[in-house]
């Protein structure tokens, strides 16, 4: 096996260091890559701000950054942390607040990994990117292809791999990933893969070979608590313990794609993990045994296997604990856990030295409440001013790691399992006008609510807002009622919501489920329909909230509002208790709904 690496402008000789050099590059990056610094939760360890220089990137690739991302000067401290892990090989645990730039980091990362080759110097995929729906599989491939453009514009004469050999989506368009996905990936393997893990299992599935998941350099799991579901251990001293041998056994029975991808990758570590063992009562020894059958393994092994990177915003205890002690995916030796603080205003050139987190200082949160009788803030709203006198609390991501309890069993239900979360695209393709056939239909949606969001849109929003449903909604049907009521509404599609030429006065609806983990700078209003995950008070409910409203005030720099819009009392009282006890904000008034 032999290594290359991307952006390579010139000769390869002078601008394609081996990694065993590259390392040489920076003392620093060496002991947080090899853990001999402390790095968990200890930012503050740096005696100097880090550079993406400091980190080991190659300087082709900080350029093309740089020139792509301008305003991407210097890593972010949770990229200082895990970038330098990455390049050196060890499994990262990654949890941060939502736009600390987890997935940015990672995506450059994993360009400035050497390029792996078979022995005959066919090259393959080094790094498999699994990602909870097509849209964030887009976002990637935006980042990369700007980042490649800006290399041919940075050395117009450089020799630069073509855009396909260095990064391909898979996805389940229309079975597109079985046809020409599938061709154009054994005819050029590229460096990174991004692909939902249903296309990747369908593609394993049809055609074994042509992913090459036993010669996998890395493995990414973005968002990997919408991929993954765990059921929190048992506690005998709770009275809930059957729930839980009941939510564990349907898991284990419906594991879903991810966990089916992961144990044929990591078959090895499990099988040399199985073996050395304790298991610990009914849940791991069935877990376990079922695994194994999946893997099909017999017999004692070593520990192999790619180096496996977990991400999110919210990785609760019971995930991270599944995922280091249990699953036998990580390679016990030198897991690096990572557990930001948030990014400082600060960090992006802002005066203001407070941490921010759930979308920071600068971003208000909301409740409407509907009904029969109109449209009302919710009881104990605070108006602006007391609210900016207030200030923005800290939020962090250690909020979210409280205690189980009862309430957080999630239901698990087929669509949190399955790993992949579709939407109808033909709205985009035929046009709104030839969707008659809703007009004879009762709408599922309560006119109220949906007025309420029609009036703060037209009140409150100049760019662009985010309207947010439930996972099960019908999302063209919401685009349906409100252009019906005037709104300039459309689909999400990841494919064109990069494109900053657009007009601006749009509505972009979707589900919680296709905007987790999205980048979208220029939203400046989320509105969220009901209480996501499932709707009942529970830590899933409580992400679910923190990834949406994640979606303004990216990076700790931006304002912008949540608006959640809730009927009934229940709904009420559910958000109240979301925003107030589990996260600690109080909602704020909007004025022209007194
Ligand atoms: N070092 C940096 N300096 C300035 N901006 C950055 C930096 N890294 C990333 N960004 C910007 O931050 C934004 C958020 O990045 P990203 O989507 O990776 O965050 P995230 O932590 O993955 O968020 P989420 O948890 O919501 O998925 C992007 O617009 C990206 O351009």
């Amino acid at each position: 096996m032999t290594s290359s690496l991307l952006f390579l402008p010139g000769s390869r000789a002078k601008w394609c260091p081996r990694w065993s050099s590259v390392r040489q590059l920076s003392h620093s990056a060496q002991a947080l890559a090899t853990g001999s610094l402390k790095t968990e939760n200890s930012p503050s360890t740096h005696t100097t701000q880090p550079t993406f220089e400091s980190l080991g990137l190659h300087p082709p690739i900080i350029a093309a950054l740089r020139t792509a991302f301008p305003h991407v000067v210097e890593p972010t401290k949770t990229q200082a942390q895990f970038i330098p892990a990455i390049l050196s090989g060890r499994d990262v645990l990654l949890k941060d607040v939502t736009g600390s730039g987890k997935s940015f980091g990672l995506v450059v990362a994993l360009l400035n990994k050497p390029r792996l080759r078979a022995e005959n110097k066919k090259e393959n995929v080094t790094s498999l990117v699994l990602v909870p729906h097509r849209d964030l599989g887009h976002q990637l491939v935006y980042w990369i292809e700007r980042m490649h453009s800006a290399a041919l514009e940075v050395g117009p004469n450089t020799t630069m791999p073509p855009l396909e050999s260095i990064v391909q989506l898979l996805v389940r368009d229309g079975g597109a990933h079985l046809t020409s996905g599938l061709t154009m990936l054994k005819q050029v393997p590229p460096h990174i893969l991004i692909t939902t893990p249903q296309a990747a299992l369908d593609v394993y599935q049809n055609s074994p070979d042509a992913l090459q998941l036993n010669k996998l350099s890395s493995v990414v799991v973005d968002e990997v608590d919408y991929l993954i579901t765990t059921i929190p251990r048992k506690d005998p001293e709770r009275s809930f313990h059957g729930a839980v041998v009941k939510a564990q056994k349907k898991v284990m029975r419906h594991p879903g794609a991810t966990r089916e991808l992961l144990d044929i990758i990591y078959a090895q570590r499990i099988r040399a993990r199985s073996d050395t063992k304790d298991e610990r009562g009914l849940a791991s020894g069935l877990e376990v045994e079922m695994r194994k059958r999946r893997a099909g393994l017999a017999g004692r092994g070593p520990v192999k296997g790619p180096q496996l990177i977990v991400s999110s915003a919210t990785l609760r205890k019971h995930l991270a604990n599944y995922l280091y002690e249990d699953s036998g995916y990580l390679n016990p030796d030198g897991v690096l856990k990572v557990k930001g603080e948030g990014v400082t205003a600060k960090e992006v050139g802002s005066q203001e030295k407070t941490v921010v987190g759930l979308g920071g200082k600068n971003v208000t949160h909301h409740v409407l409440v509907v009904s029969e009788d109109g449209i009302r803030n919710t009881e104990g709203a605070i108006e602006a001013e007391q609210r900016s006198q207030e200030g923005g609390k800290k939020l962090t991501a250690d909020i979210l790691a409280g205690e189980t309890s009862a309430n957080d069993i999630p239901q698990v239900e087929d669509w949190m399992i399955q790993g992949e979360f579709t939407f109808d695209r033909e709205v985009g393709i035929r046009g709104l006008n030839e969707l008659t056939a809703y007009q004879d239909k009762a709408s599922p949606f309560d006119p109220n609510a949906l007025e309420a969001i029609a009036t703060a849109f037209a009140l409150d929003v100049a760019s662009i807002a985010l309207l947010v449903l439930p996972a099960s909604a019908g999302v063209q049907r919401a685009v349906y009622e409100l252009r019906e009521m005037g709104v300039n509404a459309e689909a999400l599609d990841g494919r064109t919501a990069f494109d900053t030429s657009r007009e601006e006065g749009r509505l972009v609806v979707c589900t919680e489920a296709t905007i987790r983990g999205m980048d979208l700078p220029a939203v400046e209003t989320v509105f969220v329909l009901g209480i996501l995950e499932g709707g009942g008070m529970t830590g899933r409910s409580v992400d679910g909230y923190v990834h949406v409203a994640g979606r303004v005030g990216r990076l700790g720099g931006g304002s912008g509002k949540v608006i959640s819009v809730v009927d009934g009392p229940d709904g009420e009282r559910t958000i109240g208790q979301i925003l107030k006890t589990r996260l600690g904000v109080n909602p704020v008034k909007l004025g022209y709904f007194d």
